[in-house]
């Protein structure tokens, strides 16, 4: 498959971050992104059952649901937060750590609480400047591009980081404000859109597919 310049690409996702995200990353390319809530038929694929154990499978599950409803190529993203001093939870969990419908601020709550109650911490050179250091961790992204022949391809990114015990910045979902990167001196949630993509898991998943895609360089 190759993606030129005013092609849509459809993205199984119902979370906004994510499709900020794409959408700056794809627009390098000169291609639209379109998620569930946009385009043509999106709002009426019901909400899809996310019950693979690996990341990799529920992205697949993702893209081969829109993919077949809608006959196109559709691109998905799992992801999550894998702690340390939780034993790589919440990971496969991560959107519903706090329960089914929970937001992202119950989750963040809830990943503090777990780490204060389980007496986490994290030395100060390891750390790297973090305040409330409660353990290590890293954002795992893999995403899957499922065309309708059948054909997929996958890539997965990872990068690493520090959960803190003190929310910072306003950028970015999820528990982007609670991941430190010592290697910055800032929350993911306080880096723009385009810098978390030049670092980030999706970021770095994004890059790898479209190296498989044949689009060297491009969209980081
Ligand atoms: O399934 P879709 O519709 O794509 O959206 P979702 O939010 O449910 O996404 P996932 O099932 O992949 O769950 C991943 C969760 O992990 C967290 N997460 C993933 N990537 C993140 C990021 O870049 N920054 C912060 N949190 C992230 C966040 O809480 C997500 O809700
Ligand atoms: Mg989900």
């Amino acid at each position: 498959m190759r993606l030129a310049p005013g092609d849509t690409l459809l993205v199984a996702t119902r979370n906004k971050g994510k499709t900020a995200e794409f959408r700056a990353a794809f627009e390098t390319l000169g291609v639209k992104v379109a998620d569930l809530t946009e385009f043509e038929g999106g709002r009426d694929i019901p909400d899809i059952v996310e019950d693979g154990d690996t990341f990799e499978a529920n992205a697949k599950i993702k893209a081969r649901t829109v993919a077949l409803a809608t006959g196109l190529p559709a691109l998905a993203d799992d992801s999550g937060l894998c702690v340390d001093a939780l034993g790589g939870d919440p990971g496969v969990f991560s959107a519903r750590y706090a329960g089914e419908g929970a937001t992202d601020a119950d989750n963040n709550e809830k990943l503090i609480r777990e780490l204060r109650a389980a007496g986490a911490s994290v030395p100060e050179e390891i750390a790297g400047g973090a305040s409330q250091a409660l353990s290590t961790a890293r954002f795992v992204s893999c995403l899957v591009l499922f065309k309708p022949d059948g054909d997929t391809l996958s890539a997965e990114g990872a990068v690493e980081g520090i959960v803190t015990g003190a929310p910072r910045g306003a950028g970015g979902f999820g528990y982007d404000p609670l991941f430190w990167l010592p290697s910055h001196g800032r929350a993911m949630a306080e880096l723009s859109v385009s810098e978390k993509n030049a670092i980030s898991h999706r970021g770095q998943a994004l890059a790898k597919l479209l190296r498989l895609l044949g689009a060297p360089g491009a969209a980081r």
